[in-house]
């Protein structure tokens, strides 16, 4: 194609709105427990990814939500900053107090639909659903100027009230209507239908964007999202990872590939800069703890490896035989900068753009310390080494008092005479060093019990994984664990190039986002 036909196409190719919903439906994901800071550190790689909306959380429902909504409504500028609520006045109330500093305050406020959830869940008459919803819109409507409003379980209701309920919230000032398939029941050519059928009946339904949000329940959920967008939605939500409920929700990084590289068969585009999608991807599966599988399409890591001899004589011969999507395009890096001892500050502070980070000099002086001593240890520095320095200076400097780890030392052992055992020095928030021995099945078992036991905390492991990042005998070690505290799930993670080190430090840092969460709730509430 010339470029100018190139550029006639892309002028008449209708764009397509990203909504990300990784911080408030991605976070729903069974363990996952983010604070502020990171929160924050995500929804600023979402911006410079170019999505349009970030939903930043739901600010009623916790005062964690509450502050994390406010510093991203306080700090993102270039992206619209949404928050959700339900059809109650309160917690639009909340939502308004989190949003208010915000470039353009969005609302997303949602009832169900469907018979199921009316009958059983709410207890409403769909009369009763029909007028919370219109009063609600409208009550959001006195403060916000974009309000969304979402008709839960869209899939599993009947259509012809959703054509009533549609025309109504929109002559009551809603914006957007998004219609989603919230347990992921539906297929591609019936969710397609179901927007014809609502563009074809709903008489004002040109007044507003029309929406899409999809689960993965049986595995469609992207399929389902692309076949809305060929009936009409201009607007299409999910989350980086496709991370969220139970199977989770449709891959945004996979939508918007997806357009791009059938952009002969979809005449449609979104903003996103795509090859700001690995980093933005890895960054959400570091801090949430949830692994990208290596097979995921797009940015999974064999995603561009070959493996069999006869594709990897086609793709010498020429790539294109085997490969549909070129890993530059979604920012995978082959030959970046590599970094080691004889590293200079110049060097550093490049690498440190390129993997997304922009520090102030104070947090970059720290950063480049910590990368020299880890050079002292380490002959290769990957990329990964230095992102999880990077993750752990931007996003672990909250000035809550913490546990810190003062010295550990495991003697080794097998068989009956030779038990594991564990010494462990810790200093507490309140300063105090406290220190303890302990015996166990193994070396992490016999680590683990000497730290709880000198947590003030009630602590029990739910699950524990260790893995290394970066190739080599001298890669670092990563533990992702998962830790009940005091009754609530926290996953904690700790890298260091040795394995019960990183062990070790995954589990304070599972206690220490506990005494973060601890603190939000006492700093300010989020009632009004
Ligand atoms: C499909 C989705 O993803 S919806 C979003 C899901 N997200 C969350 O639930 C966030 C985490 N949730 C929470 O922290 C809590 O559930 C809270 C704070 C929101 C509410 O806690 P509680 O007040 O203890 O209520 P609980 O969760 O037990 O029950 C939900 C209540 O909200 C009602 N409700 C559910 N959806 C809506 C809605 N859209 N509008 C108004 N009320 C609603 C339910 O009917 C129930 O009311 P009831 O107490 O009169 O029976
Ligand atoms: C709150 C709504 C939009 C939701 O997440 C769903 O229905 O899945
Ligand atoms: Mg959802």
């Amino acid at each position: 194609m010339t470029f100018w036909k190139k550029k006639r196409r892309k002028e008449i190719m209708a764009e397509i709105k990203i909504f990300d919903t990784t911080l408030r439906d991605g976070e729903q994901t069974p363990g996952v427990n983010l604070n502020v800071m990171e929160k924050l550190e995500i929804a600023r790689h979402l911006e410079r990814l170019g999505v349009d909306r970030i939903e930043a959380g739901f600010p009623a429902s916790s005062e964690g939500d509450f502050q994390a909504v406010k510093a991203i409504a306080d700090t993102i500028k270039e992206t619209s900053v949404i928050a959700l609520a339900r059809t109650s006045k309160q917690d639009i109330d909340i939502a308004w107090e989190a949003l208010k500093g915000a470039e353009e305050p969005a609302i997303h406020v949602f009832l169900a639909t469907s018979p199921i959830h009316m009958q059983y869940k709410l207890n409403m008459t769909p009369e009763e659903v029909m007028d919370t919803s219109v009063n609600m819109v409208k009550y959001a409507r006195q403060r916000f100027s974009i309000v969304e409003w979402s008709a839960e379980d869209a899939t599993r209701s009947d259509w012809d009230f959703l054509v009533e309920i549609i025309e109504k919230v929109i002559d009551a000032g809603a914006t957007v209507i998004n219609l989603p398939d919230t347990v992921g029941y539906t297929m591609p050519e019936e969710y397609g239908n179901m927007f014809k059928y609502i563009r074809d009946r709903v008489p004002n339904i040109d007044k507003v964007t029309l929406s899409c949000h999809c689960h993965d329940d049986l595995g469609m959920a992207v399929a389902n999202s692309l076949a809305a967008i060929q009936n009409g939605v201009t607007q299409v939500e999910g989350t980086i990872n496709g991370i969220g409920e139970r199977a989770g929700n449709a891959a945004l990084e996979e939508i918007a590939v997806a357009l791009k590289i059938r952009s002969d068969f979809y005449p449609y585009h979104t903003n996103l800069k795509l090859d700001e999608l690995k980093r933005t991807s890895d960054l959400i599966a570091k801090l949430t703890g949830v692994t990208v599988q290596p097979n995921k399409a797009v940015i999974g890591r064999h995603a561009y490896a070959h493996e069999s001899g006869i594709h990897q004589d086609g793709v010498l011969k020429n790539t294109l035989t085997y490969e549909i999507i070129t890993p530059e395009l979604v920012g995978v890096k082959s030959n970046s900068l590599v970094l080691g001892k004889h590293s200079g500050r110049h060097a550093f502070k490049e690498k440190v753009k390129e993997l997304g980070f922009n520090l102030i000099d104070e947090k970059l002086n720290e950063a480049f310390k910590q990368f020299k001593q880890l050079t002292d240890r380490k002959k290769e520095i990957s990329d990964d080494d230095i992102f999880a320095i990077l993750m752990e200076i931007t996003t672990n400097s909250h000035p809550v008092k913490k546990y810190e780890m003062e010295m550990f030392q495991v003697q080794y052992g097998s068989g009956t005479t030779n038990i594991p055992t564990a010494t462990v020095s810790i200093k507490r928030p309140d300063e105090q060093i406290v220190q303890t021995a302990c015996t166990g099945n193994g070396s992490v078992e016999a680590l683990y019990k000497a730290i709880a036991d000198l947590i003030i905390e009630d602590t029990k492991l739910l699950d524990y994984q260790i893995s290394s990042i970066g190739g080599g005998k001298d890669a670092l070690a990563v533990s992702n664990i998962q830790l009940n505290v005091n009754g609530e799930a926290f996953n904690g993670r700790g890298t260091a190039s040795d394995v019960l080190e990183a062990s070790a430090n995954a589990y304070i840092n599972a206690v220490n986002r506990y005494l973060i969460k601890q603190s939000t709730k006492q700093e300010s509430p989020a009632t009004i």
